[in-house]
Formats: C-alpha cells, sequence, structure tokens
C-alpha cells in the first residue's frame, strides 16, 4: 500500500498580491501542504521570490504538529546553488527543502565562479546538510533526467543522507499552466515499484483530468497550481484529487 494522499496546492498559480491570506484559505479548503516554488530565473527562466516572503507567508499558517503534517511547507528550489539558501529558508520557516538533482551536480549551473565551489557538495551530502539543520530534503527530477540517479541516494544505508521524498516533474519547471506529460509515468511506476513507502510527489499539468494517471502510476504527493486557485470550488478539487489517490491504495 502506497503512503497516504498529501495534496500541496502550488501557490505559483495564487493571487500574489494576498499571498498570506491566499496561503490560509488553501489549508482551509482541504489542502494538506503548500508547495512553494523558488524560482531564480538562471536555473529556469522565470522568477518568484525568496525567503523574506517565505518568512510572511509562514505567519498565516500553523507550522506542522508533526512532521511533513498539515501546514508544510514544501519548498521547490528551482535555483542553480541550491545549498546556498539552506539556512535562509530554514529561518523562514521551510520544512521541506526540494532541490533538484541536475542544480546540484551541475557546477556550470552555477551563477558565480565563487558558488562553483559551493556546487561541488554531493547529492548526498546535500541532502545530509538540510537534514541538520532540522528540514526534510526532497530531490527533484527534471522531465529528461534518468529515474536511476535517484536509486544511488535512496539505497545509501546512511539514513541522513537519503531524501525523505522524490519529484517527478511532469512539466519543464519554469512556469504554472502547463500541460502534464504522461511519458514521465514510467520513472513514477519504477519509484513505487522499488520504494513501496516513498513520498513520490508529481508536479506539473495536475487536474482531475489527469490525476488518475499519476496515481495509477503510484504519485502520492499531487501539486496542483492552475486547477486549484483558477476553480470555483478548490475544496472540490482538492478532494477530488485526494480520492482519485486514496482510490489507487
Ligand atoms: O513547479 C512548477 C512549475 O515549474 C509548478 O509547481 C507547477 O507547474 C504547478 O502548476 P500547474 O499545476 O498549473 O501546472
Amino acid at each position: 500500500m502506497s503512503p497516504p494522499a498529501i495534496i500541496a496546492p502550488s501557490i505559483l498559480s495564487a493571487d500574489f498580491g494576498a499571498l498570506g491570506k491566499e496561503c490560509s484559505d488553501t489549508i482551509g479548503h482541504g489542502a494538506d501542504w503548500l508547495h512553494v516554488d523558488i524560482m531564480d530565473g538562471h536555473f529556469v527562466p522565470n522568477i518568484t521570490f525568496g525567503a523574506p516572503v517565505v518568512t510572511k507567508i509562514r505567519s498565516h499558517v500553523d507550522r506542522p504538529r508533526e512532521a511533513l503534517g498539515k501546514g508544510t511547507f514544501d519548498c521547490h528550489m528551482m535555483i542553480s546553488e541550491p545549498k546556498k539558501w539552506v539556512k535562509d529558508f530554514q529561518k523562514a520557516g521551510c520544512d521541506l527543502y526540494c532541490f533538484h538533482y541536475e542544480a546540484a551536480v551541475d557546477s556550470t549551473a552555477a551563477e558565480t565562479p565563487e558558488a562553483h565551489s559551493d556546487q561541488k557538495t554531493s547529492p548526498k551530502e546535500l541532502i545530509k546538510y538540510i537534514h541538520d539543520q532540522g528540514m526534510r530534503a526532497g530531490v527533484a527530477i527534471k522531465p529528461k533526467t534518468d529515474v536511476s540517479v535517484l536509486y544511488g541516494l535512496l539505497d545509501n544505508s546512511n539514513k541522513d543522507e537519503v531524501p525523505d521524498m522524490a519529484l517527478v516533474m511532469t512539466v519543464e519547471p519554469g512556469f504554472g499552466g502547463q500541460k502534464f506529460m504522461p511519458d514521465t509515468m514510467p520513472k513514477v511506476e519504477a519509484l513505487r515499484k522499488r520504494y513501496p513507502n516513498l513520498n513520490i510527489e508529481v508536479d506539473g499539468g495536475l487536474s482531475e483530468k489527469t490525476i488518475d494517471t499519476a496515481a495509477n502510476a503510484g504519485a502520492n504527493v499531487i501539486v496542483a497550481g492552475s486547477a486549484v486557485f483558477g476553480a470555483q470550488d478548490p475544496a472540490d478539487v482538492i478532494a477530488k484529487l485526494r480520492e482519485a489517490v486514496e482510490g489507487q491504495r
């Protein structure tokens, strides 16, 4: 049986002029987590916001009572220098710091020459560093990245270096409102088969139309931006996404 359904609306599609209220309303509509997209205009061709904004919106949502419980801030770091921002985001109230595997292994992804030494931190060292700051760690992969890169991290016997979640991107990261890519589903299926208890998150193009495909493949953490924030009845959409995942357990 897969782990429980976790619905994590992406606030990328929220009204940025009323972000605090949008966040508290969304939790009130039944969301488990808030998915907070951090984009640096370098790793992806778009910019959102940084730790000071997260600090402000955190005050509108109660901290989770238990690890990864209701109210978790799931920060998806679409940034070139993932190690550099760990402490700032911990202080801002991030609970789950999810970095991109591609950014952690590619020294050319760093924006500045000084940052190149920072990028020498391997993914497993970065996971440990995130854990040392008291957060959970996630590792994201883009649609073209092979799922097997995650096996080396997940099969590690040193628990401090093992991610708490894998994020399989179901669109190219950077923008909300894109079309779900069903050809990413074999990666989710492979992960679920190999790791029955793993939190597997999918992100991009998830809606009432695509949720069955993702749930069937084994995803249990569902990010949805435009489908939730563009809905007349966000609570109904959140409930339907949950039902679809629970139906597969
Ligand atoms: O990470 C993201 C984009 O890089 C967003 O979380 C994602 O695209 C959600 O938006 P939507 O549900 O509208 O596709």
